[in-house]
């Protein structure tokens, strides 16, 4: 019989450790327990990014990029809107980043956004693990993905949801909260419905400058979004003691149409453009804006979706809120008859948001190179 005394007794799991270390990675994924991590001197091998892509050893330089006027633009005079128009068209051409002030959106609802940040990802790993992201599942909560990618992990926590702008669906973001967590996230589900509501209404405003911009008229992408199917993400980065070893998050353009960010004041946000790393520097009274792949597709590759990452830092944890405006699942991205011509022909071919989306959660890791490497999946899945 076994000598109960000769046994050791369990360690603690580490935040490093995997529950066994034969199986493969897949089932046994890496543990990333913040609330550890944050202290520790070295960080685990997946999360270390290849020299050329570490973050750069001295602050990189601003991307300076237009403040838009939205109050202007909706209130003022034909000059006001022929100089927003004009800045997000020459903005869109070059690298797809601006900013939005005079928005209308409440202060206090985007401080509580940001509060309620703070709720969820403060609560310990195992209560946060109610929301698991499913495999396969773009929705819920995942601590630097450890069970979806076995490298270059992000160093990072995020909690996604679905927004939908059909009426039918009022309160989908309240209504998931609470189902997945219980009654007691009922008034965190009320703050990001809100929230999602707010943004669905400027991402909507945006639209009418970007399709004036493009000169197809203020209603044509305000149409085409109408009952968008988007995703909320909050972005929770906490404190790392190797920050120059990692980022947390890698370089990629948005898979979807239209991103409006809000960060925190920490900073993070950095932006390829002129082949060097820039940084877009916090501002509490403005959203940033990007164009994702799927516009870049919609404006037959006018408008560039740009390469952009977050890094992180050993001082302070950083946030940021990120909605992405995306069209319903099956309405087809196709650019408008007066985008294409006989000097301008089709860049990308027909395909539907959700094809895209499957992508990036089956086959492909968001990258630079997403939309083009999803042409050539779609070209070749045609052929087979
Ligand atoms: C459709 C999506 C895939 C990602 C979440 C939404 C919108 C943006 C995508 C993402 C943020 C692009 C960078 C890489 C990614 C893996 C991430 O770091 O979060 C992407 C998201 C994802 O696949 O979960
Ligand atoms: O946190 C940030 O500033 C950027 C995050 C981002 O690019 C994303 O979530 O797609
Ligand atoms: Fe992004």
């Amino acid at each position: 019989m076994l000598n109960m005394l000769t046994i050791p007794p369990p360690k603690p799991p580490s935040p490093f450790s995997r529950s066994t270390r034969t199986e493969n990675e897949e089932k046994n994924p890496l543990i990333f327990d913040a609330s550890v991590l944050q202290h520790q001197p070295n960080i685990p091998q997946e999360f270390i990014w290849p020299d050329h892509e570490r973050p750069c050893s001295s602050g990189p330089p601003e991307l300076v990029i237009p403040p838009i006027d939205l109050k202007a633009f909706f209130n003022g005079d034909d000059l006001a809107m022929s100089k927003a128009s004009k800045l997000v068209n020459e903005a869109c051409k070059k690298h797809g980043f601006f900013l939005v002030v005079n928005h209308g959106i409440d202060s206090e609802l985007i401080k509580k956004a940001h509060e309620y940040m703070d709720y969820f990802f403060e609560m310990r790993l195992q209560e946060k693990q109610r929301a698991q992201r499913k495999t396969g599942e773009n929705c819920g909560y995942a601590s630097s993905f450890t069970g979806r990618f076995s490298s270059k992990l992000p160093w990072k926590e995020t909690l996604s949801f679905r927004f939908s702008a059909e009426e039918q669906l009022p309160s989908i973001v309240e209504d998931y909260f609470v189902g997945l967590m219980g009654e007691d996230f009922r008034q965190f589900g009320k703050v990001y419905q809100e929230y999602c509501e707010a943004m669905n209404q400027i991402s909507l405003g945006i639209m009418e400058l970007l399709g004036m911009s493009l000169g197809v008229g203020r209603e044509y992408f305000r149409e085409y979004f109408q009952g968008n199917d988007s995703i909320m993400r909050l972005n929770y980065y906490p404190i790392c003691q190797k920050p120059d070893l990692t980022l947390g998050t890698g370089p990629h353009c948005d898979p979807t149409s239209l991103t409006i960010l809000h960060q925190d004041q920490v900073g993070g946000l950095e932006v390829f453009v002129d082949n060097k790393w820039h940084a877009i520097i916090p501002n509490p009274d403005a959203f940033v804006v990007n164009i994702g792949d799927t516009f870049m597709a919609l404006s037959n590759g006018i408008y560039k979706s740009c390469l952009h990452r977050a890094v992180v830092n050993n001082r302070t944890v950083r946030r940021s809120l990120a909605f992405f405006l995306s069209p319903k699942m099956d309405k087809l991205v196709i650019p408008p008859t007066s985008l294409v011509g006989p000097n301008s022909p089709r860049l990308y071919p027909d395909f539907t948001w959700s094809s895209l989306l499957e992508f990036t959660q089956k086959h492909y890791r968001a990258d630079m190179k997403t939309l083009n490497a999803f042409t050539q999946w779609i070209i070749s899945n045609k052929v087979n």
